[in-house]
């Protein structure tokens, strides 16, 4: 049963809108950032790394975005274009605003946090004017993510592409990309995302990120079932919610829920999970697969990630995905 239609006529298989930064990751890992003295640098940020995973997966893919007028700048803009990424849509700041840095701080594998430097973040300053209305146009998927929505003038500009999908026809898929720091509080986000979440065909968050854009509603046992229903009101046709390494489920406009197996992983680290389960889940849907088939590869994409230092760097092509999944069908990975 196909429950998104993607158009067919257009060049360009994926555009992402949002953030651009760099990620250092600890390179001693199991202690605290305090006792951590090296790091490895990644492009990162959420949307670029979905948009990263999409590239390896095959897709024809852009960026829109922007950066600032440094070196990491161009070290950003130069990773996306040699990982075939159309970097026409991202813009270089003139106002002396800085990249955005996350230090990773990797405690065990699961005792990870993101010490971030974001005051001043190019990303943030991307104007609606700078959006390019014939990107959009030659997309089949257009991708949001939430925390480009933290700030004017990158909030605008999100509403604008997301006016530009509209018109031309773009599936819209929505990242909730929850990042409490970038917020004044969990009210004013919860407005943007919802106002945001009624244009969009796709949404996809965790249980948590669900629970912030509820907060004005009713839902306390954070029924699943009820946070997805909300959406098949306005635009949506599948909600996924995210639970970590117990899976996820989809919900899909008959009301039906959607469950597929997980699989073991080696986790060095959680982050970067939920960027390669989109990028894998939006891959398989685009190929016409089951949603089923669809989120156990993206949970896949998911465990590559996980059990790798990097989130951008290990973004797993098709071959890898289908190598790990066979690997794990003949017990030859086992949890960490
Ligand atoms: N420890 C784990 N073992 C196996 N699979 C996992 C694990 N953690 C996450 N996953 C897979 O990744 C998917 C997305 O993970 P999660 O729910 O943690 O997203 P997220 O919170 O958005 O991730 P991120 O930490 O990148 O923000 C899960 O649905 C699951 O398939
Ligand atoms: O920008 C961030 O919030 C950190 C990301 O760059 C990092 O790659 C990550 O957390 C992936 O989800």
């Amino acid at each position: 049963m196909t429950y998104v239609s993607f158009p067919t006529n257009k060049p360009l298989d994926f555009v992402a809108i949002g953030r651009l930064c760099i990620d250092l990751n600890a390179n001693e890992i199991h202690r605290p950032m305090e006792e951590t003295m090296t790091f490895t640098k990644y492009v990162g940020g959420s949307p670029a790394n979905i948009t990263i995973g999409m590239s390896r997966l095959g897709l024809n893919t852009a960026f829109i975005g922007k950066v600032a007028n440094d070196q990491m700048g161009r070290f950003i803009t130069d990773y996306l274009q040699r990982n075939k990424i159309d970097t026409a849509g991202v813009v270089t700041d003139t106002t002396g605003a800085v990249t955005g840095l996350a230090f990773t701080e990797i405690k065990s594998p699961t005792d990870c946090s993101i010490l971030m430097y974001r005051d001043n973040a190019a990303d943030l300053k991307l104007t609606p004017n700078e959006v390019q209305e014939e990107l959009i146009a030659q997309a089949k998927v257009l991708l949001i993510s939430g925390t480009a929505l933290a700030k004017s003038p990158s909030r605008e500009a999100v509403f604008q592409a997301l006016n530009y999908a509209k018109k031309h026809g773009a599936v819209i898929v929505f990242d909730l990309d929850y990042r409490p720091y970038t917020w004044t509080s969990p009210e004013e986000t919860a407005v943007y995302y919802n106002l945001a979440a009624e244009k969009c065909d796709i949404i996809l968050g965790t249980r948590e990120e669900f629970d912030m854009m509820e907060c004005f509603e009713n839902n306390e046992s954070s029924d699943d079932k009820v946070t997805a229903s909300k959406w098949f009101n306005h635009s949506a046709k599948i909600v996924i919610i995210k639970h970590g390494k117990e899976g996820s489920i989809a919900y899909t406009q008959d009301d039906e829920g959607h469950r597929a197996k997980s699989f073991p992983a080696k986790v060095v680290k959680t982050f970067g999970a939920g960027d390669s389960y989109a990028a894998g889940f939006l891959y398989g849907v685009m190929q016409g697969w089951t949603l089923e088939k669809s989120m156990e590869f993206g949970s896949a994409a998911a465990c590559i990630v996980i059990s790798s230092h990097s989130c951008s760097d290990a973004m797993p092509t098709v071959n890898q995905v289908e190598d790990y999944i066979e690997r794990c069908n003949r017990n030859e990975i086992t949890a960490s």
